[in-house]
């Protein structure tokens, strides 16, 4: 029974905060990477009668002063032997961290067992124009795991502090983790490039929006950051709220040496619109194949668009047919938007079961479930939903529903 929403998106992150325009000397001392940040004490040396101090945290919580927006101070809370000593450090509301302590990664480390692998189907590598980006080995199959992995920090996105004080408490939370995991999290990739906020600039880049405790959070999974963007993705991700772990999966067949991508910005917006978000969030110029097909790109999306009107109007003029829920299905193959079938898929099923065709609605009520499971959790409402479809087609609202005169 978790606090964790399973919402997660690509999205630019400390909204209305430009990293860019923080002049530095404007009173608070950012202090540098690597000098250590006092810390209180810690259950590091020796003592270990001093661990159940702090719970299962490694060092005693550094905090904030009360922030009257939020009502509570926020504090970093560090263990370092979480999934298998990877390590984790959480910057959020001593509250939101009583959450996260009954999640069972905190006291159940079987649970995680196949999660961070060191090893996956791809293998990093520099790549014109695009930073480093992850190729696949070998041929992937549809529906493949490509990774799975726990984040490295969690911050909650509050905006009641400023730059250089969030960066300082934010330092500790990475001076915290062990030294392999500070150093990956150290060599993720920048926008600013400006030292001195350098925490900040890597979660600015690479992080996930993460709803816990009903706040948003922002995770930095750092494997799963070298994934570069396309608008027709090979691979769809989610947060598993439970295990507090990030899933990729393959969405199509991936060949060796094709570069794996999710997507930062909706593919279902238009051209102008995803290329303003990238621009402004992530500071390139996406060149995939959507973005050069432009208008073409944009006509099929609207065609898709007004389909899925149609299939979403259950009123008695209704257009919907089970021909336009095939035709559907057909433009996002084309679009290579597998990723984001299971809407289709969906709608098929429904259009399907509301003209009584059982057999045609389970088929893609399984697909919709399949599809929808790689890219908001086998938990997602939807996919529940499309199960129960599945079980008594009969018994689902949908059923025969366009039959009734
Ligand atoms: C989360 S990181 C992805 C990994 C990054 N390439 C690296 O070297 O670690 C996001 C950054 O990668 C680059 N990037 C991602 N997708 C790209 C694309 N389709 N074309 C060009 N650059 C891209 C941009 O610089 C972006 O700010």
């Amino acid at each position: 029974n978790s606090m964790l929403s399973n919402k997660c998106l690509y999205e630019p992150v400390i909204l209305g905060v430009n990293l860019e325009c923080l002049k530095s000397g404007d009173g608070d001392i950012i202090y540098p990477i690597n000098e250590q940040v006092p810390v209180m004490s810690t259950s590091q040396d020796g003592a270990n009668t001093t661990t159940a101090t702090f719970g299962p945290w490694s060092f005693k919580p550094s905090c904030t002063d009360f922030i009257p927006s939020i009502q509570s101070e926020l504090c970093v809370y560090t263990d370092r032997s979480f999934a298998g000593n990877r390590g984790i450090s959480i910057f959020t509301t001593p509250q939101i961290a009583d959450e996260f302590v009954r999640l069972r990664p905190f006291h159940d480390p079987a649970i995680l067992a196949g999660i961070n692998n060191p090893e996956g189907p791809w293998h990093p590598q520099n790549l014109p124009g695009r930073g480093i980006g992850l190729l696949a080995k070998t041929r992937i199959d549809p529906g493949e795991r490509l990774m799975a992995y726990t984040p490295l920090l969690i911050m909650h996105q509050h905006h009641q502090i400023s730059i250089p004080v969030r960066e300082n408490f934010l330092r500790r939370a990475i001076e915290q983790l062990p030294d392999a995991s500070k150093e990956q999290y150290l060599r993720l990739a920048t926008i600013y490039g400006n030292s001195s906020v350098i925490v900040q600039d890597v979660i600015q880049t690479n992080a996930f929006e993460m709803q816990v405790g009903g706040e948003m959070h922002l995770a930095i999974f750092p494997e799963a950051s070298r994934m570069n963007h396309d608008c027709a993705p090979n691979a769809q991700y989610y947060l598993d709220p439970l295990r507090l772990t990030h899933y990729v999966h393959a969405v199509r067949y991936i060949s060796a040496g094709e570069e794996l991508t999710i997507a930062y910005s909706s593919p279902l917006e238009f051209v102008s619109n995803r290329q303003r978000h990238l621009k402004e969030s992530f500071r390139f110029t996406c060149g995939c194949s959507r973005c050069l097909a432009g208008k073409t790109a944009d006509a099929a999306l609207a065609e898709m668009k007004s389909i899925e009107a149609s299939l979403a109007d259950w009123t008695k003029t209704s257009t919907a047919s089970t021909e336009l829920a095939e035709k559907l299905i057909e433009l996002y193959r084309q679009e290579r938007l597998e990723g984001f079938l299971d809407t289709a898929y969906r709608h098929a099923a429904l259009t399907y079961n509301a003209v009584g065709n059982s057999a045609q609605a389970k088929k893609y009520a399984q697909l919709a479930a399949d599809s929808g499971a790689m890219k908001d959790g086998p938990e997602a409402p939807n996919v529940r939903g499309m199960k129960e479809l599945l079980k008594h087609p009969e018994k689902h609202w949908s059923w025969r529903r366009r039959m009734q005169r």
